[in-house]
């Protein structure tokens, strides 16, 4: 199965992001990928995955996600949030998160839950 994951990090957790997705880029490049605008890009450029981009999360790329989700067409989300950092898009933040449990789709919004998840989904794709 070609799981499709949404992956977006706010701009303190990018680097963190990229340390992520560069540990699992094997797995990941063999997933449908889509992105927030900068996050997307930053995944493009520096690991050169292939990352369907959507606007930047201020400009409602969180919400053009989460439109996906509800759409049954994302499979996991990846969401590494400052929680340190007041973000102009808060409601647009928590509606993705919310979206996520109305729909029970897994959501890691930290390094370390998103490395329990990503190392599940890439042991499922294994087998
Ligand atoms: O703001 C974001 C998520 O809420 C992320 O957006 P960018 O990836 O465009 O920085």
């Amino acid at each position: 199965m070609k799981y499709r994951i949404a992956l977006i990090a706010h701009d303190k957790k990018k680097d963190d992001m990229i340390a992520l997705a560069g540990e699992y880029k094997a797995f990941l490049a063999g997933c449908q990928l889509v992105a927030t605008g900068t996050t997307g890009g930053r995944l493009v450029n520096e690991l050169g995955l292939v990352v369907e981009r959507k606007h930047s999360g201020p400009f409602g790329g969180d919400l053009q996600i989460g439109s996906m989700l509800v759409q049954g067409e994302i499979d996991c989300v990846i969401f590494l949030r400052d929680p340190m950092t007041p973000q102009p898009h808060e409601p647009d933040i928590n509606a993705l998160v919310r979206a996520c449990d109305v729909h029970n789709t897994p959501c890691a919004t930290n390094v370390a839950s998103a490395h329990l998840v990503l190392s599940q989904l890439q042991q499922q794709a294994a087998n």
